[in-house]
């Protein structure tokens, strides 16, 4: 059977990415922390994707395993020699983590085998495997570089599909039923269902990115900011419902501007995106979507890209501005990075974290704007 090595047995990890896999022919292993995650694929072999929608639908993935990496660092070496796909969904910030054990493997499989082996790194990030790609190569010695050529191949790629958080008790996964997954390659690959190819991803990431994560980043923070639980709660406030729409106009005529999209197609798609938030079924909690707010203020992500790109085609972004203004404010507790992103703002003011997170310089006009709005938010 062909096999798959998916790193990051998670709500993308097992709701997508995994089981169309698993749908494609593949068996899977997931290479995850989480030991009983790992135990539990182990014992039961097998889970549900069910569908996030008013008529019951589910989906049983069979032919997965897992490994523990942080155990049994030598079985994830073995499961890359066999591999045709290694995979990950395992959050921008882990892929460093996890390089040096992928460059061990490929140490080892380019003297047994010159099988090709594909890698995609399916986060949301852009140019994520070339990030995973530069720290395996700086695990590698020079003479297993020399022997990639031909042999590896690290394609980038966008992933689009909500999925909540899920109860932890059980492996089965609640999933929307839409799903995109784009993938940058002029290669011919074996086929994945569910998998699309384009020469050029770029049109495709920052359309997701800037469409799906900024509209969600949007209603998260501002969600936060009103007291309320999930992301479809906080859609029934129509104001913010309108904030959302402003913002994603903002980006859109970036977009446009840059990619040459058709503007109609592109407010239909802003449309469609605010209709797959307003899910009920998914239970989609505004902290998890907001999380991890240092990586989400970064200069190249979903909330200050758009926004500088937009100061540079002389676009508005004073949506935008007012969206970086509320991650500002999201205090939450449980979450690391806004808990450090709180810290530098009693300690030095909320232009400090523009500043040394997202790169903007301090007498900008979007730092002001930011800056302005941040104390109307907190008022
Ligand atoms: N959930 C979504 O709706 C969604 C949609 C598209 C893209 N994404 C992206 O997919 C990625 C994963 O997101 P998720 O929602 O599945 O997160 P998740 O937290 O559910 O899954 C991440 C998994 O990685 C594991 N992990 C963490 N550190 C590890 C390590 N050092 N070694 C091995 N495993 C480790 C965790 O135990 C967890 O099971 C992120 O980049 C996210 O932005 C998420
Ligand atoms: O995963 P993050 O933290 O980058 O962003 C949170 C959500 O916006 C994200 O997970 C979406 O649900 C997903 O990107 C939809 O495809």
């Amino acid at each position: 059977m062909k096999q798959a090595v998916h790193f990051g047995a998670g709500n993308i990890g097992r709701g997508f990415i995994g089981a169309l896999f698993s749908e494609s022919g593949y068996h899977v292993t997931f290479v995850d922390v989480a030991e009983q995650v790992i135990n539990k694929l182990n014992e039961e072999k097998s889970y549900h994707v069910k569908l996030a929608q008013s008529q019951e639908e589910q989906i049983t993935i069979e032919n997965v395993s897992g490994i523990n990496n942080m155990t049994h660092a030598e079985d994830v070496i073995g499961v890359i020699q066999h591999a045709t796909y290694l995979t990950t969904a395992i959050g921008p910030n882990i892929l460093p983590r996890i390089a040096p054990l992928i460059a061990r493997g490929l140490t080892e499989r380019v003297s047994v085998t010159d099988e090709k082996l594909y890698i995609i790194a399916c986060e949301n990030q852009i140019g994520a495997t070339d990030i995973l790609k530069q720290h395996i190569l700086d695990s590698l010695d020079d003479d297993i570089k020399a022997k990639l050529e031909g042999k590896v191949y690290f394609f980038n790629s966008a992933v689009d599909r909500i999925v909540p958080i899920q109860d932890q008790s059980s492996l089965d996964v609640l999933v929307e039923p839409y799903f995109e997954w784009v993938v940058e390659t002029t290669e011919t690959i074996p086929p994945v269902t569910g998998m699309t190819l384009v020469e050029d991803l770029a049109p495709f990431i920052e359309r997701k990115l800037f469409t799906v994560n900024t509209g969600h980043a949007v209603i998260a923070y501002l969600g936060y900011l009103a007291g309320k639980e999930t992301i479809d709660e906080t859609l029934a406030d129509e104001e913010i419902v309108t904030q959302v729409r402003e913002t994603l106009k903002e980006t859109g005529a970036y977009l446009v501007k840059e990619y040459g999209l058709d503007e109609q197609q592109h407010l239909a798609y802003i449309d469609k995106n605010i209709e797959r938030f307003k899910n009920t079924y998914l239970n989609d909690g505004v902290t998890r979507v907001g999380r991890a707010p240092i990586r989400k203020l970064g200069p190249e992500d979903r909330l200050v890209r758009p926004a500088t790109q937009a100061q540079k085609a002389g676009l508005a972004y004073t949506h935008l501005a007012n969206a970086i203004a509320a991650a500002l404010l999201f205090d939450y507790p449980e979450d690391e990075e806004a808990m450090e992103i709180q810290k530098i703002i009693q300690d030095k003011g909320p232009a400090t974290v523009l500043t040394t997170i997202s790169g903007l310089p301090e007498d900008s006009d979007i730092t002001k704007e930011v800056v302005r709005r941040y104390h109307a938010l907190k008022a």
